[in-house]
């Protein structure tokens, strides 16, 4: 193997390893966001309230949208990504409901 293969090979381990930090973050605050969203489902259960709020969540998005801006990453990837865990979350409400 060439310097340059090698040290290439080193650079890639390097950055494996911060996304596998990153994966592990993500996943941990996946974990935090539900368990709060979860005691929300329960509060709405509770109280007969419905287990989508689209204000809320238009608002969530416009935030997102600029948080993903300043964080370099594409607003519409953020979007999509908020609204996959969102639906998630109301599918979630949706069975505390049944
Ligand atoms: C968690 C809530 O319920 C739903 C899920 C949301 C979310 O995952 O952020 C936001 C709004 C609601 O549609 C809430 O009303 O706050």
């Amino acid at each position: 193997m060439t310097d340059a293969v090698t040290r290439a090979a080193e650079i890639l381990k390097e950055h494996r390893e911060s996304i596998d930090r990153l994966d592990a973050i993500l996943v941990y605050t996946l974990g935090e966001r539900f368990k709060h969203t979860q005691a929300v489902g329960k509060l709405k259960a509770e109280h007969d309230l419905p287990p989508s709020d689209p204000d809320r969540e238009a608002r969530q998005i416009a935030r997102l949208e600029e948080l993903a801006l300043a964080a370099d990453l594409d607003p519409e990837f953020a979007k999509s990504f908020l609204q996959f865990i969102i639906q998630e979350v109301i599918q979630h409400h949706r069975k505390h409901q049944q």
